[in-house]
Order: structure tokens, then sequence, then C-alpha cells
């Protein structure tokens, strides 16, 4: 079962779009990132105004001058990325921008030699913009630049005054920020990862029927409304069999309940190695099986139901027990114009029970 259980759960999922849960992380992350650089961009834009007031207040015009065109920079980007619209070029954008302001804050000095105090705000900032695998690169490149500006002897461009003792101490407090915001983002991210996964199991789980691995009812469902809703204008889109195991009561009664199973999980099998990749194979019911077939017509589904059948006939000749095995067919082709889901899923059934009167093992598609 393990072994066949996985074309089925590819080709439905290839019918309705489920998506690779590692791309959907990626997809959500990417969102996040930029959402992040919004942020970062309205604090930077906060601060640097409010820098710029305090240096006017403080008759430091140059200073004031300088914060107030790095504001109306940081503003022009926040509403260029705004107009522009998501893009993965935002976080490099933004993060280019912070550097900048920060290197000019920490030579400076900014108001009152707080510049360097910048850096802190910078941790979780490219850690968000950029993950903690490239946000620590970043900012490993940040503090050794920063350092080497600290100690360095008469590093040219350096203005501000900063107290030797609080030059080390700052390094050391801005790496171990650095390494814990890292850690800490490092196992949301393994979390968020795994949650996907489980949710995507989940997903797989609540549409497989648990003994054949094929889709269960719920799924052909929802297939055959995906597929309708996808070529909404195209008359004669699909076609539906519905096949029924003859006198299975009769096989479980003799050979057993797990006998019956096994037959159940042969003839899924049969169905899913003789139909497309783009065909939905369904468990309808119990000895019940549904195959939706886009683009279709009920000519060439009852030449599908025919071969079909006569392969589970086939199967009969596989096993030591003296059994016969063998499926009936209703074939119905959706009619937009006249029929409903549910009126063409019935007429597909009332041509399967024909079927059965008219002495099983056959194909009924008018
Ligand atoms: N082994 C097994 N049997 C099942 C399963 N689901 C349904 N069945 C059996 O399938 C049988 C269906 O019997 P009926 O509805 O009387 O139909 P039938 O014997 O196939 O007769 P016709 O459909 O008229 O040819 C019942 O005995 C169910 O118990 C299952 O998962 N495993």
């Amino acid at each position: 079962m393990e072994t066949t259980a996985k074309p089925s759960i590819r080709s439905h999922q290839h019918s309705t779009d489920f998506g690779d849960p590692i791309a959907q992380v990626m997809g959500l992350e990417l969102r996040r990132r930029i959402q992040a650089s919004g942020y970062m961009l309205i604090f930077a834009l906060a601060i640097t105004g409010a820098m710029g007031v305090i240096a006017l207040m403080a008759a430091d015009l140059f200073l004031a001058g300088t914060l107030f065109a790095v504001t109306a920079v940081i503003l022009g980007a926040y509403i260029g990325v705004n107009i522009a619209g998501p893009s993965r070029k935002t976080p490099l954008l933004v993060g280019a921008l912070l550097l900048v302001l920060y290197f000019y804050l920490l030579l400076s000095g900014g108001v009152n030699n707080t510049g360097l105090m910048w850096a802190v705000m910078l941790v979780p900032g490219f850690i968000n913009l950029y993950g903690y695998k490239w946000g620590t690169v970043t900012l490993a490149f940040v503090g050794g630049a920063t350092a080497l500006i600290l100690f360095y002897p008469e590093f040219p461009g350096l203005l501000a005054q900063y107290d030797t003792g609080h030059r080390a101490r700052f390094i050391a407090v801005f790496g171990a920020l650095t390494a814990l915001t890292a850690i800490l983002d490092s196992s949301r991210h393994q979390t968020q990862q795994m949650l996907h996964k489980l949710t995507a199991e989940l997903e797989n789980h609540a549409c497989t029927d648990a003994l054949t691995g094929l889709a269960n009812r719920r799924e052909a469902y929802k297939a055959i409304s995906d597929l309708e809703r996808r070529n909404a204008d195209l008359a004669g889109r699909y076609t539906v069999l519905i096949g029924d195991l003859d006198s299975f009561k009769a096989i479980n009664d003799t050979f057993g309940h797990s006998f019956g199973d096994r037959v159940l999980q042969d003839v899924a099998r049969i169905l899913r190695e003789n139909t497309r990749a783009d065909d939905v194979v369904a468990r309808w019911g119990g000895e019940e099986f549904l195959i939706l077939l886009p683009n279709t017509d009920v000519a060439g589904g009852s030449i599908l139901a025919e071969k079909l059948r006569e392969k589970v006939e086939a199967l009969s000749a596989t096993y030591a027990e003296p059994v016969t095995i063998s499926i009936s067919f209703g074939v119905a082709q959706d009619n937009p114009a006249a029929a409903t889901q549910g009126q063409m899923l019935a007429e597909a059934d009332s041509r399967m029970y024909r079927a059965k009167k008219g002495g099983r093992n056959q194909v009924v598609s008018d």
C-alpha cells in the first residue's frame, strides 16, 4: 500500500493545487520580509526626523540639514517601495539605506554622540530583513566594520567622541545580541517549516482514502468543482466514470474481509495505472470508484471504461483463490447547458445500476 499511495496523491494534488509546502514557506517569508522592510523604513523615518528636530533645536544646522535630507530620502524610498509594490529587491534597498544611515551616524556621532546606539536597532532589523543566516552575515560585517572604525587609531572621518570603555562593551553587547536574535529567529523558522509540513500532511490525510491511497469522496467533489471553475466557458468539458465492483459482498463473505481489502487496493492500483496524470481516481464509496476525466467526451470515457473493465476482470487470474472479480461502469459527460454536477453524477450512477441490472461486468454510457 505504501508504494501504491504515491502516484495517486501526486495526480490528485495535480488537480487540486495544494502546492509545495516549502514554496509556501518561502512565499510567506518574502511577504514577511517586505512587511518588515516597511516597518524599518517607518522607524528610521521617525528616528531621523526626531533627531533632526533635536539638532535644529540645539542650533546644529549642518547636522539638522543632513538628518532632514536623510529623512527625505527615506520618505522617498518608502513611497517608492509602496508604489512599486512587493519586490525581492525591497529588503536589499532598505538594508542599503539603513547601512548608509548607520555609518553616517556612527562617524558623525549624530545628536549628542548617540550614533553608536543605532547599531542595536540594526540587529532585529537585519535578521528580519534577510533571515537568520544572511542577517547574521550582514551583522557580522557591520560589527567588524564598527570595531574597525572604533579601534583603528585616528580612523579617518570619525568625528564622534566615544568613551573607550563603552566601545569595547558595545561590541560585546552587539555580538551577543546578534547571536541571541539569530538563534531565536532560526528556531522560529524551523517551527514555521515544521508547521507547514504538518499542515500539508494533514491536508493530504484529509483528502486521501486510507485503504487505497486514492482521493476520497470529499476530494472528488472538490476536484469536479475545481475543474468546472477552471473551465467555466467550455462545453463538453469532462466525463465521469462510476465503477462498482460486482458481487463484492460474496467475495468478502467467501474469502474474508482482509482479502476483500486486498482486492480493493489492487483495483485502485489498476485504475490509477491505466489513467492519465490529470485524471482523478477516487474511492467514491465502499467498493465504488469515481474517475474524473478532464477534456474527455462520453465516447472517449466509454473506451477507457471498457479497457479498465477488462483489466479488472483479468485481475482474477492473479490470485491463488478461485475468485472472479469484475466491475460495472456507468459513464456520463457533463452538459453545462442542462445538467448540474449532481444531475451528472446521478446519471453516471443510474447508468452503473443499469450495467448491474444488465448482467454486471459491463459499461453503460447512454
Ligand atoms: N473488504 C472490504 N469490503 C468493503 C469495504 N467497503 C465496503 N465493503 C463491502 O462491499 C460490499 C458491497 O456489497 P453490496 O453493496 O451488497 O454490493 P455487491 O455485493 O458488490 O453487489 P453488486 O454491487 O450488486 O454487484 C459489502 O459487503 C461491504 O461490506 C472495505 O473497505 N473493505
